[in-house]
């Protein structure tokens, strides 16, 4: 049968709102989708779903949890305003930032020790990611080697996320083994570089990198390796004290950026900017970007929330560096507030997690397919057909 003018029943399949019809119409044969698409409400199914110390340690934040309410009370704050009559029939949601092409401004945030939620870990996100073309961010604490995470990425781009080691050997190395296996940019997370207080955690005792969880890219290494008086196989507790000693080092300062310049030919982004004027530092020191985060409020309980960081950075900025954004995104709309308020792409964190201990690499494929078809249709419904079109007049201050 042909058209005859009516518009067709699933609209154009590169638009990703599109999944909203493969779900409905999968509604006609008896299925519904195996996990909520209210992605706010993940957390509250995975608990009942995941051990209790590993769901402690993913929902978890600093303290008394007020970084994290913050950032979700900062999103509500916002309010998109809808145009109306602007024919936002065909839609281009891709962006290039920093040389890398996604086709949504939307990466998966670094995250670690991801085996400790399901088996398959960061293997099957970053299958799940590379099936939609998103970038993926390998955290330096995963618990799969990053040579086997890039296998497993393909074709799709992928980001090095850096825990900064004190031992100069392990940190060249690391930035090595990233360029040789294709990660195209550099992130190097600063706020990380003692654990906070994180009251879940201790109440369990529970932390995962004692188990040597976490430790594959160290492991894997020839500089780390190196370090050890014995193998690691012979003597583990050695080894994970080696690690702790060794993983950051809180005597940083602006003064030795130029070493990851040195040991790095692709861009270089730092994450955990939250002040106006760390950005501009940033930027001065030749840095391609800056990540506003307070990493989930996982870091310093009583936080300015990152969304409340991000005018203000956009600001000092001013268009000289890549503005990436995460801590606190759940839905499509709250995407299209972070891009309308100055970032040129999001990092989603836990949401994905969670999709990965409710259902593995499908699971995640899932909860990012929710994220990329809300975002679709709130930008259209909020009448914009591109990313780009989105300035701080989409939306006023509740
Ligand atoms: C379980 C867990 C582990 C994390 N591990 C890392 C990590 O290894 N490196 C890093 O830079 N950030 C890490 N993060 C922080 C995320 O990259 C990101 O900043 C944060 O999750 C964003 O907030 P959201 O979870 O509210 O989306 C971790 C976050 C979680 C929840
Ligand atoms: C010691 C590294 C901690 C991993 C991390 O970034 C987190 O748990 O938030």
């Amino acid at each position: 049968m042909e058209h005859t003018g009516s518009p067709p029943l699933v609209p154009d399949q590169r638009h990703f709102g599109a999944y909203q019809y493969e779900i409905y119409l999968g509604g006609l044969s008896g299925q519904v989708p195996p996990i909520t698409t209210d992605l706010s409400a993940l957390a509250e199914i995975a608990r009942d779903r995941m051990e209790p110390t590993a769901y402690g340690y993913v929902a978890g934040g600093a303290g008394t949890g007020a970084t994290m309410r913050a950032n979700r009370a900062a999103f509500d704050r916002w309010r998109i305003v809808p145009r109306m009559l602007r024919d936002v029939t065909v839609r281009d949601l891709s962006r290039t930032v920093l040389g890398t092409r996604m086709p949504a401004p939307v990466l998966l945030a670094p995250v670690g020790v991801l085996s400790v939620v399901h088996p398959e870990g960061e293997l099957a996100v970053a299958r799940a990611a590379a099936s939609l073309g998103l970038p993926l961010v390998h955290s330096t604490v995963a618990s799969y080697p990053m040579e086997e995470v890039a296998q497993a990425a393909g074709d799709a781009p992928r980001w090095y996320q850096l825990y900064w080691p004190r031992d100069r050997e392990v940190a060249v190395s690391f930035l090595e083994r990233a360029e040789r296996a294709g990660y195209e940019a550099l992130v190097v997370t600063l706020d990380t570089f003692l654990l906070a207080w994180r009251t879940r955690d201790l109440d369990q005792a529970y932390l995962p990198f004692l188990q040597r969880v976490g430790l594959a890219n160290y492991l894997a290494d020839p500089a780390f390796r190196a370090g050890l008086a014995k193998p690691a196989e012979e003597d583990p507790a050695a080894a994970v004290a080696h690690w702790a000693a060794m993983f950051a080092d809180p005597s940083k300062t602006w003064e030795d950026l130029p070493f990851l310049r040195e040991h790095w030919d692709g861009p270089i982004l730092l994450k955990g900017i939250l002040h106006p004027d760390d950005a501009r530092r940033a930027v001065d020191a030749g840095m391609d970007g800056v990540i506003v985060s307070n990493h989930g409020g996982r870091q310093v309980d009583g936080s300015i929330a990152a969304l409340d960081a991000l005018p203000g950075v956009a600001a000092a900025v001013d268009g000289r560096a890549a503005i990436l954004f995460d801590s606190g995104i759940r839905t499509g709309a709250d995407v299209v507030k972070a891009l309308a308020l100055g970032a040129d792409a999001v990092l989603v964190g836990r949401p994905y997690v969670y999709g990965l201990a409710l259902g593995g690499e499908e699971g995640v494929r899932h909860v990012l397919r929710c994220l990329l078809a809300e975002l679709d249709l709130t930008l259209a419904l909020s009448g914009h057909t591109t990313p780009d079109q989105l300035t701080p007049d989409a939306l006023v201050h509740a």
